[in-house]
């Protein structure tokens, strides 16, 4: 994929204004709408639900990237797919039956995403790249917005890219955490597809601009030594 996708995180909304935030998304060049489910379980935060991404559904016109920060989500796939959502990520830590919950989430329709916590090595995808649509990067530890970028993920993205490429697979690759302008044009030069963005969209000055100015990017090819 050339041109890459960017997905603003409504986590970093003004959620008085939740209506307008996705309107802004709607008319902006963005691709994905990125939804943080948080538990207080597998994360020490609570955000929003399915009644939340319904809601939210009923008034996109982009797809849903779900982000399921949560223990046991093998049991809400469905719930989640019902409320709209297009992509469905699950941790890799929070699933002992992973290869079963990415063909669960594949059995709803809609593409499954596996996320890495920052400490988690992408070589533990190595037995299951081919079977997942998409890999998220966690450049921060999940669980709240507005954090520090950790700087390991750029190797990470390396690692995994190399991987996609060998196996010859589709996989996308996502980053979620403290992106911005400052860092986005180094995570697309290492093999980054899909940018999220809460922060650095929602807390600008100007929202549709960071939009466009994050879409503007260009992402030279990588060169194999
Ligand atoms: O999954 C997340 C946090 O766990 C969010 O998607 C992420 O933090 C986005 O927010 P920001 O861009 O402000 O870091
Ligand atoms: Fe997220």
């Amino acid at each position: 994929m050339n041109q890459h996708l960017l997905a603003p995180s409504i986590l970093a909304a003004d959620f008085t204004k939740l209506g307008e935030a996705i309107q802004l998304v709607n008319e902006s060049e963005a691709d994905w709408i990125h939804v943080d489910i948080m538990d207080g379980r597998f994360v020490p935060n609570i955000s929003f639900g399915m009644m939340v991404t319904e809601t939210v559904k009923s008034i996109a016109e982009k797809p849903l990237d779900v982000h399921l920060m949560i223990v046991e989500p093998e049991k809400y796939i469905e719930t989640f797919r019902k409320a709209g959502a297009d992509t469905i990520t699950v941790h890799y830590e929070a699933c002992p039956h992973l290869h079963r919950t990415v063909q669960q989430i594949k059995d709803t329709g809609a593409r499954a995403g596996v996320a890495l916590n920052p400490h988690t090595p992408v070589h533990l995808l190595e037995d299951l790249i081919e079977d997942i649509d998409m890999v998220l990067i966690m450049s921060v530890n999940p669980g709240f917005g507005g954090q520090k970028f950790i700087y390991h993920s750029i190797p990470k993205i390396q690692k995994l890219k190399d991987m996609i490429t060998v196996r010859n697979t589709s996989t996308l690759i996502e980053v979620d955490g403290g992106v911005g302008l400052q860092n986005a044009e180094k995570l697309l030069q290492a093999g980054t597809d899909v940018l999220v963005a809460g922060s650095s969209v929602f807390r600008a000055k100007d929202p549709r601009q960071a939009i466009t100015q994050l879409k503007g990017i260009e992402r030279e090819p990588r060169h194999f030594v």
